[in-house]
């Protein structure tokens, strides 16, 4: 066996830190305050979180084991204040139950890939890296993008590069990767990035780099990211008590308006059109605590490149519905 040198704090810096913890203040401070956070990664939010509060129990989730491993050396000295489960964030009510609880004070998603993820060069999530096109979060099961890329039909291609990358040339790039998987499978990033560059225009090469829309939208395939998110964000909504509160930071605007869908729908009245009082059972849910999207600073953008395309909303339980 293999020890794990790294050091977590080194290899990823959380995003907004301060705001989260603002946030999340006034339900990790709560006696016996139980706080999941859904995307543990190196731990660094967590990490910050539970030192902030002396009484608070944390727990973290991760699909990808290698996280949960690095994350576990940096929350070593809080004992059983850190709970990590391996879960996917849309089995979070399974996560709580199985840690001993019922319902929660608080929950933070930061969504997307870490820094650890991006930088390991054998697992291809980063075009600028050759390495084997793996991209799965999580190794132990499901398929590979070259996998994917070998077997999608041109039409499902497409529809992936369309649907998850926003990319104006799917079809195009569709048929260029089933053109060079006639040849040889398509098996590293190099390759792809290769085949990409050969399909796009001059014009548009000058622009933005062709495999950027792409590797985003076959990682999102690859994890099912978006199906994940709209279940889990409704089930992590519903297990947070009165007052507790929630916030989520996405990185691309799928999983942004996926979010504010979801915190817009919770915090409006479901009184019926016309009716001359609101009852209670009518009040908003949910009580938005951030007005629209917010951003990184330039100070942190220019620090933390990551924090560049961050959208933070945050929303606190007004009403209990069970
Ligand atoms: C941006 S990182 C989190 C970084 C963390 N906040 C920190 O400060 O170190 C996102 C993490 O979420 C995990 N993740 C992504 N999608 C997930 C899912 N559906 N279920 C569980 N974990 C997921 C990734 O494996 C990654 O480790």
């Amino acid at each position: 066996m293999t020890i794990d040198t790294r050091d977590p704090s080194e290899l990823h810096v959380p995003v907004l830190l301060d705001r989260c913890l603002e946030l999340l203040a006034p339900a990790a401070s709560r006696e016996g305050a139980v706080l999941v956070d859904a995307t543990l990664g190196m731990g660094g939010h967590s990490e910050a979180l539970l030192s902030a509060h002396p009484g608070l129990t944390l727990i973290g989730l991760d699909r990808d084991t290698e996280a949960l491993a690095l994350a576990g050396k940096r929350l070593e000295r809080f004992g059983d204040r850190a709970i990590r489960v391996h879960a996917v964030y849309d089995e979070i009510a399974e996560a709580v139950r199985g840690a001993g609880f019922e319902r929660i004070d608080g929950v933070l998603f930061d969504l997307g890939v870490s820094s650890l993820q991006l930088d390991e060069a054998d697992r291809g999530f980063a075009y600028a890296q050759d390495a084997p096109l793996d991209m799965r979060m999580d190794q132990s099961r499901g398929e590979t993008a070259a996998e994917v890329l070998q077997t999608a039909p041109e039409g499902r291609l497409r529809a992936i590069f369309e649907r998850y990358g926003e990319e104006p040339l799917a079809g195009r790039y569709a048929r260029a990767i089933v053109a060079a998987r006639a040849e040889a499978p398509i098996e590293r990033s190099g390759q792809l990035v290769d085949v990409l560059q050969q399909a796009t225009p001059a014009a548009v090469r000058d622009q933005r780099h062709p495999a950027k829309r792409v590797f985003q939208a076959l990682r999102i395939e690859v994890n099912g990211e978006l199906s994940v998110l709209e279940r889990a964000i409704p089930a992590a909504l519903d297990l947070l008590n009165l007052g507790g509160r929630a916030v989520i930071m996405s990185y691309q605007s799928l999983e942004d308006r996926l979010v504010k869908r979801e915190l817009t729908k919770r915090s409006r009245s479901t009184a019926p059109a016309g009716l001359p009082v609101e009852l209670p059972e009518h009040r908003p849910e949910f009580r938005l605590l951030t007005r629209g999207a917010e951003l990184a600073d330039d100070a942190e953008r220019a620090r933390n490149p990551r924090a560049i395309p961050v959208r933070l909303r945050a929303a606190e339980r007004a009403r209990d519905v069970r």
